[in-house]
């Protein structure tokens, strides 16, 4: 592998500003002095939450929107000195909103891809045709080419707008929250493919998302963005490992847990109970105790604990000195908001 040229930084922004001018007052300043890069073949995720400035700074990235200081380098030269056909040619983007030309076919899609190379009259050569078929085929949809827009899936729809940035040709490929519209099968298959791609076409592709689940598997950094603060950047375990992740999406409601990689609801704390077991069925009861409210421990709780039996799955109750089993986890719920509510009675 050539790593000089795998390591090669495709964009960077220096001291850059991002906001938007107002026409009456001082500018509305969402962060400034960012400093950021791109290398080439890795797959970068923007991550933050709801009005962070995702989509402001890759506005701003990508030219379309004027930065309020600073600039960004493509390819080491300002973007604000490149023309729209080089701009084009360096950097292709896939927006998030629904594409609204149900008439158009896929292949004609595609081709739109090739607009910074054809002539003035969009005429195909034999190199253009090889590359919409190419791209096609990378985001297997091949025997797509003659279908309508209006005929795909929304996760169909998301791969030829990735099969036309493919077909744009350029080293940086940028989308915005290119999930939003999509079930969880899809979404992950969309991550995957980004990642593959990224990894084979040597292309650096940076995305924005809500996804922090698929975005710690998938990305090679992360750029982490919270209001009024510095973008953090690094590799996600780093990140989580720092504890910047948990800070970022810190919530009265929840808390992401480092443990296990995962956000936990809060829930109103009644007492404990003692689950012995720890495996499979082990992990859904706690989960299933958490919601109802439970502090659930291994640690001894005399009156209160939950014996599992992996082999027959049935749950072992000893409360208070009586004992029971079950075969389902409902009946057992059922049985402890029960006792809760004699509880209260008796109170
Ligand atoms: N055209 C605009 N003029 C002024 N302020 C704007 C404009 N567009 C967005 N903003 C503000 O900029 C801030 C960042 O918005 P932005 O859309 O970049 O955030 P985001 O992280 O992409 O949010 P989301 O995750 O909800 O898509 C918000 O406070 C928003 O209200």
């Amino acid at each position: 592998m050539d790593t000089k040229k795998y390591f090669k930084d495709i964009l960077t922004t220096k001291q850059l500003s991002i906001g938007y001018k107002e026409s009456k007052g001082p500018d509305f300043c969402l962060l400034s002095d960012i400093n950021l890069t791109i290398r080439r073949g890795e797959l970068v995720c923007l991550l933050g939450p709801n009005g962070s400035g995702k989509s402001t700074l890759m506005r701003t990235i990508a030219g379309l929107q004027a930065p309020l200081a600073g600039y960004t380098l493509v390819e080491d030269i300002p973007i604000k000195e490149r023309n729209f056909k080089e701009i084009a040619r360096l950097l292709s983007i896939v927006l998030t909103e629904r594409l609204s030309v149900g008439n158009l076919s896929v292949y004609h899609i595609v081709s739109l891809g090739r607009h910074p190379y054809t002539s003035f009259m969009g005429r195909l050569s034999d190199k253009d045709v090889e590359i919409i078929q190419w791209a096609l085929e990378q985001v297997g949809l091949t025997g797509f080419a003659d279908k309508f827009i209006n005929q795909l899936s929304d996760g169909e729809r998301q791969r030829v707008m990735i099969a036309k940035a493919l077909a744009q040709d350029t080293p940086l490929i940028m989308l915005d929250e290119p999930t939003a519209h999509l079930d969880l099968p899809n979404r992950v298959e969309i991550m995957r493919l980004l990642r593959r791609l990224a990894q084979e076409t040597d292309k650096a592709i940076l995305l924005s998302t809500h996804e922090l689940d698929l975005a710690l598997q998938a990305a090679d950094r992360i750029w982490l963005m919270s209001k009024n603060e510095a973008i953090r950047v690094g590799v996600p375990e780093d990140l989580v490992l720092s504890g910047s992740i948990e800070k970022t999406f810190e919530n009265n409601s929840f808390n992401f847990d480092r443990k296990s990689g995962n956000f936990i609801m809060h829930y109103q704390k009644k007492a404990a109970i003692q689950v012995v077991g720890n495996d499979v069925m082990g992990f859904w009861t706690s989960r299933a105790l958490s919601r109802e409210g439970y502090q659930v421990t291994c640690e001894e709780v005399a009156d209160c604990k939950i014996i599992l039996d992996e082999v027959n799955r049935t749950w072992n109750l000893i409360l208070k000195g009586r004992h029971k089993t079950y075969t389902q986890m409902e009946a057992l719920i059922l049985d402890l908001r029960k006792h809760e509510t004699s509880k209260l009675t008796q109170n």
